[in-house]
């Protein structure tokens, strides 16, 4: 069941592969994070990191949850428009923002423009001047931290492509040329260290290390910031593992180490904006399948396929990410064999879960896999041209169809013929 919802029944009306999200556990997790500020008394943004899932109704859920939003690219722009998403709470990141994403920013006066290179401080300047507007600015520093994650989703360490590191003092010439400029309004930093990490230590030194340069700059440039934007990254449960904090630790945790910071280098305490996007969506949903063939190879291992794999979830062939999963129509049956799930890509790596432990297990039986709301559907693709997979959501009780399944028109709508 999800909320209310027999999943068999779902898979029969929309059929699989399926993601079905649950918005109300999708507005509790929002809630997590924007309460734990509101008791706290911090003021604060909550953004939603609209690159773990974005359509245009998870978008409007995000909205009507009086959340801010990160968009890293035109087309979340574009969708964030679509589902009339207040401009003034969206932010723009991106490690190679194209003049025309910074003029679809500029000229919809969306929030504020995360800077990550001395690249875009140039070239966001002269849009401005053109616009004759200003823009609201953070400026994106690796603080140098190595968080306890995946290497493909650490990104606050010294060599990354993202932002100014700290430490060999880029970071201070992009506020030196910032501070140049007429249009370019700076209101503080930014850093995410990375994603899917569970201990508050990074963080925590990710704080420290900020703290140490703003302390510097406020002697050297009587700079203080009115907005520290800490990142997302809170890690998620997907097997048992997995350990996470409730959200509202991440928060609590972030908010005391700055007020001892702020209160050592005598500064207001800034507006804390944060990035949740797995923590917000990813243990909403599951994705269901079809189980298919079934490949036996005895004493070596008993392969289960199902139709969809890398092109719905690309997370386990990526980063060798794990998920559980139960058989959805057979939930309350004893376990009777330990399967390895196959995608159906042409792909030895397409697997979705090795040696999972389920009841006998047949063609046409249903697989759920867990805590798949995150980076699921958002980095599908076609590959092998499989159309992507239907969007369903559940609240309260009711279904509601939010991205339709594509078909083979879908998939060719682009291709021209050469005869
Ligand atoms: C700049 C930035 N903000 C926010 C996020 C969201 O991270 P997560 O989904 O782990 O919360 C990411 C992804 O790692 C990111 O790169
Ligand atoms: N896509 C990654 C996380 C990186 C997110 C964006 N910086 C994942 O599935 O875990």
């Amino acid at each position: 069941m999800v909320n209310g919802q027999d999943t068999t029944e779902l898979a029969n009306k929309y059929g699989t592969p399926l993601f079905i999200y649950d918005v109300n556990k999708i507005r509790n997790n929002a809630r997590a994070f924007v309460h734990t500020f509101e008791k706290l008394g911090v003021k604060a943004q909550v953004a939603y990191a609209s690159k773990a899932f974005s359509s245009v109704a998870m978008l409007q859920v995000a909205k009507q949850e009086k959340l801010s939003l990160d968009v890293v690219s035109q087309g979340e722009l574009y969708t964030a428009l679509k589902a009339d998403f207040p401009v003034e709470k969206i932010h723009m990141h991106g490690n190679n923002k194209s003049a025309q994403e910074l003029e679809m920013a500029v000229s919809h006066k969306i929030g504020c423009i995360v800077i990550d290179n001395f690249y875009e401080i140039k070239l966001l300047d002269d849009i401005l001047a053109n616009y004759k507007t200003e823009m609201d600015v953070l400026i994106r520093v690796t603080p140098g931290i190595e968080a306890h994650t995946h290497d493909y989703i650490l990104t606050g360490n010294e060599d990354s492509k993202f932002g100014f590191d700290l430490a060999n003092g880029q970071a201070e010439k992009a506020l030196q040329m910032i501070s140049e400029s007429k249009w370019i309004q700076l209101k503080g930093l930014h850093c995410h260290i990375g994603s899917q990490i569970f201990e508050t230590d990074g963080f925590v030194m990710a704080i420290k290390r900020l703290f140490s340069t703003l302390e510097e700059w406020k002697t050297r440039h009587a700079f203080v910031p009115k907005v520290l934007n800490l990142g997302g990254g809170f890690g998620i449960r997907y097997t048992s593992e997995d350990d996470p904090l409730p959200l509202s630790g991440y928060v609590e945790a972030l908010v005391s180490e700055v007020k001892v910071h702020v209160n050592r280098i005598g500064i207001p305490y800034p507006e804390i904006w944060i990035e949740p996007g797995r923590s917000i969506v990813g243990n909403t949903a599951i994705t269901l399948y079809t189980v298919g063939s079934k490949k036996v190879i005895p004493g070596v291992r008993n392969y289960v396929a199902v139709d969809g794999g890398m092109t719905d979830n690309i997370r386990p062939a990526l980063y060798q990410a794990k998920y559980d999963a139960v058989l959805a129509n057979k939930a309350s049956q004893k376990v009777a064999e330990t399967v390895s799930i196959a995608g159906k890509c042409c792909e030895s790596g397409d697997m979705l879960i090795w040696d999972l432990d389920l009841p006998t297990v047949e063609h046409g039986d249903l697989l759920a896999v867990f805590s798949t709301g995150a980076y699921g559907y958002s980095m599908s693709s076609h590959y092998n041209r499989f159309p992507k997979a239907a969007v369903v959501f559940v609240e309260n009780g009711k279904d509601k169809l939010v991205i339709k399944r594509e078909t083979y028109q879908d998939l060719l709508k682009n291709d021209l013929s050469y005869e």
